[in-house]
């Protein structure tokens, strides 16, 4: 074996290497969490270029934009940095995007096209559902939109859904599916899930492309092949023609986006569909403790849907894990907070403790415990930084004056901030637009506002609208820098004086928003290059700072791993989650997700629970989670206490709703920034008080708590 193979080889026990130097044709790696999969995918892209392999030729696949930076960070590490840069290490998403920068005909797209996310995506949906004039009572955008996206995760085209339909309302559902997409194509726009979708329908049908990327990637290896789903595996498929040099790797007891169309029958089938198929086995955990190996397999075993196997690790017995059954959400918290300050005087760092819970609205509480005690944290995947109102509003403008056939860009912003182009005027606009089968900024340019149907009010308005952006437009044909042309949209457009105006508590931390996104332009190529890749920023992506402590979801947390893993809010209807406990293949789905959750632990694992809660403005009563019923004793040690005072935070809210309003239902109010109106309903609720208010000027408004802007008049 020559001297660079014993390098790249190096630390991998024997079955990690034969899935490591098994070169040609599909190769399955089916393995436990923890048993080195994704070391095995990174060493084996080292050892094909180690083997002559031109960098250009791979394609690897991994699950978040953060596991693809880490990835190439660890390649760079084994090959050098000139052989990393070649290679497309990257999610699905962003392999598409490239793919359709180079050729957007695939996806029947025109070049600088705009990926929409989710909100864009949502607000086209809720278009397309009131341009045909149905109930949006009947059919919620939300669940129209989920039906859309499984449709498409399955690579199931409007026509089909349409000739699937049972009943009315399915046939219905697939007309605004027909509807919304060629609304994005009329926009000139992607959402997320065509991405993938027309990658490989554009492939099928475009013979010679289709061949240049089979020819061009000879191998292909993708990282939790568990959670791909029909359009992502039939991408994989198309380009791993002729040859099949196709390496997998994956752990159906991992597998947790079932909701998002998920097929575990890719990684089942795999080896049926591809008869030469290798499969290799990993059982040795390099991660964990046998004690925290103990809870996860027992954990697993109640899942009657799964192969058999059990995990090990010389790394031996451990700490056993530890349980905790809170009074409240805050001792919960408070819990979380000692036992992180007792680990540090174990010689750990907050960097090495990560929090995860069920669902993001848990971390509130925690948060709040945290800033108290002073232990800095960081959410991976709260509000992120890119669904912030003021860098939605700033990319949006971008957007128009790269892809100006762009409308959810455009009705973003075509009146913020306020120049008098009302709702009334938008509506018409769009019709007109529609009518004449243009976009609307293209209708301002090509039809006079009479033409239009447009009030001479409006007429001005838009006028003036249409120079601003025709003006910057300039800035991109002249190829000025991104930086540049944010700083001239934020002037230009009066921005920075509406956020000084608007709410004066709230301006710094925007304009420090702004000045990050000025820096993340400044080191982009292009403004197109920036505009991608802030779209396809997942959460996961924000940098883990070096001293804080990781708050995040499960689903973040795959792939990851820590020495000291909490996993909080063991109750039935947080985890397991209310909305999946009735089908045995949804409560197994979250057992999947608790055995995400414990097996990311290296050496302690603390599991808590909370008899009472607050949640959503009420106080919840939870039995304990099942799945502390399926662990028998010995696995855990359990620890309740039962002396607490409860709750003091939330009584002392309570008070404050206790006391009576100073208004009633029909007193005049006045508020400094919405002036004067007529108080329509008070709610009294558990913790606070909900007061409505009908403005003269601004409609319908709801305050929460202290109401110290509302007056009597
Ligand atoms: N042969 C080995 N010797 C020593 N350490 C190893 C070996 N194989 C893997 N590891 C280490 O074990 C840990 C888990 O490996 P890795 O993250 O690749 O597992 P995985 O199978 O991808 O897990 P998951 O299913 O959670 O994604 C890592 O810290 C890795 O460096
Ligand atoms: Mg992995």
């Amino acid at each position: 074996m020559a001297e660079a193979d014993q390098h790249i080889l190096e630390g991998l026990n024997e079955r990690q290497i034969e899935a490591v130097s098994t070169l040609e044709g599909p190769v399955l790696v089916v393995a436990g969490a923890g048993s080195g999969k994704t070391r095995v995918l990174t060493r084996r892209i080292a050892y094909l270029l180690e083997q002559g392999v031109n960098p250009s030729e791979i394609l690897a696949i991994t699950f978040t934009n953060k596991a693809a930076r880490e990835m190439v960070e660890r390649v760079h590490h084994l090959v050098g940095v000139e052989a990393a840069k070649a290679l497309w290490i990257s999610t699905f998403h962003s392999a598409c995007s490239r793919i359709l920068r180079v050729h957007p005909e695939l996806g029947r797209l025109r070049s600088g096209f705009t990926i929409y996310d989710a909100d864009d995506a949502r607000r086209l949906v809720e278009r397309s559902i009131r341009a045909l004039e149905l109930d949006t009572k009947r059919f919620p955008t939300r669940a129209v939109m989920a039906k859309i996206s499984s449709a498409k995760a399955d690579l199931i085209t409007p026509r089909e859904m349409a000739l699937d339909a049972h009943g009315a309302y399915d046939r219905l559902v697939a007309t605004v599916y027909e509807a919304y997409e060629a609304a994005l194509i009329a926009n000139n726009a992607v959402d997320f899930d065509n991405l993938v979708n027309s990658v490989v329908t554009g492939l099928r049908e475009h013979a010679g492309v289709r061949e240049y990327y089979q020819r061009r990637f000879r191998y292909l290896l993708v990282d939790e092949y568990q959670d791909t789903n029909r359009a992502q595996n039939e991408l994989i498929g198309l380009l791993a023609e002729p040859e099949n040099n196709i390496f997998v790797v994956g752990d159906s007891d991992q597998s947790i986006y079932g909701f998002r169309g998920a097929d575990l029958g890719n990684i089942i089938g795999f080896a049926n569909r591809l008869p030469t198929t290798r499969t290799i086995a990993l059982e040795q955990n390099y991660r964990s403790t046998n004690a925290i190996l103990e809870l996860a397999n027992t954990l697993i075993t109640r899942n009657a849907v799964r192969h058999d196997k059990t995990l090990w690790s010389e790394l031996g017995q451990g700490v056993s894990p530890l349980y905790f059954k809170a009074q409240d959400d805050r001792q919960e918290a408070e819990f979380v907070v000692s036992q992180a300050l007792t680990v540090l005087s174990d010689g750990y760092s907050l960097r090495d403790v990560a929090v995860i819970y069920r669902t993001n609205a848990q971390s509130r509480v925690l948060e709040e415990e945290l800033s108290k005690a002073g232990v800095p944290y960081r959410v991976v995947g709260g509000v992120r930084f890119y669904d912030r109102r003021e860098i939605r509003d700033m990319l949006a403008y971008l957007r128009i004056l790269v892809n100006p056939d762009d409308d959810v860009a455009l009705s973003r912003v075509i009146n913020t901030p306020h120049r008098g182009i009302g709702a009334g005027t938008q509506e018409q606009l769009a019709s007109a637009a529609r009518t004449r089968n243009v976009s609307m900024l293209h209708a301002l340019e090509l039809f006079s506002t009479e033409e239009l149907g447009l009030s001479s009010r409006a007429a001005k308005a838009l006028t003036h609208f249409v120079e601003m952006i025709d003006y910057l437009r300039e800035l991109i044909h002249e190829e000025a820098p991104a930086p540049v042309v944010l700083d001239e949209v934020m002037t230009r457009t009066e921005y920075l004086e509406m956020i000084n105006e608007e709410d004066p508590l709230t301006a710094e931390g925007r304009l420090e928003n702004l000045a990050e996104l000025r820096r993340v332009a400044a080191e982009a190529d292009s403004l197109e290059a920036f505009l991608e890749q802030t779209a396809l920023f997942s959460a996961i992506d924000a940098e883990l700072d070096d001293s804080s402590m990781t708050l995040m979801t499960v689903h973040m947390a795959k792939g990851l791993e820590f020495p000291i893993v909490f996993v909080v809010g063991l109750e039935e209807g947080i985890f397991p989650h209310m909305r999946s406990l009735t089908t045995p293949a949804e409560i197994e789905e979250e057992r999947r997700l608790l055995y995400v959750a414990v097996t990311r632990a290296k050496q302690r694992l603390l599991l808590s629970s909370a008899r009472r809660r607050s949640f959503q403005g009420n106080v919840i009563y939870n039995p304990e989670s099942r799945f502390i019923g399926d662990l028998p004793e010995g696995v855990y040690r359990r620890q309740e206490s039962l002396d607490y005072q409860p709750m003091p935070e939330h009584e002392s809210t309570k008070k404050r709703a206790n006391e009576p309003a100073p208004y009633r239902v029909g007193d005049r109010v006045f508020h400094t920034r919405y002036g004067e109106g007529e108080v329509r309903a008070i709610r009294e609720r558990s913790v606070d008080r909900e007061v409505v208010v009908y403005f003269d000027a601004a409609g319908e408004r709801v305050f929460f708590g202290s109401m110290t802007k509302l007056k009597l008049v």
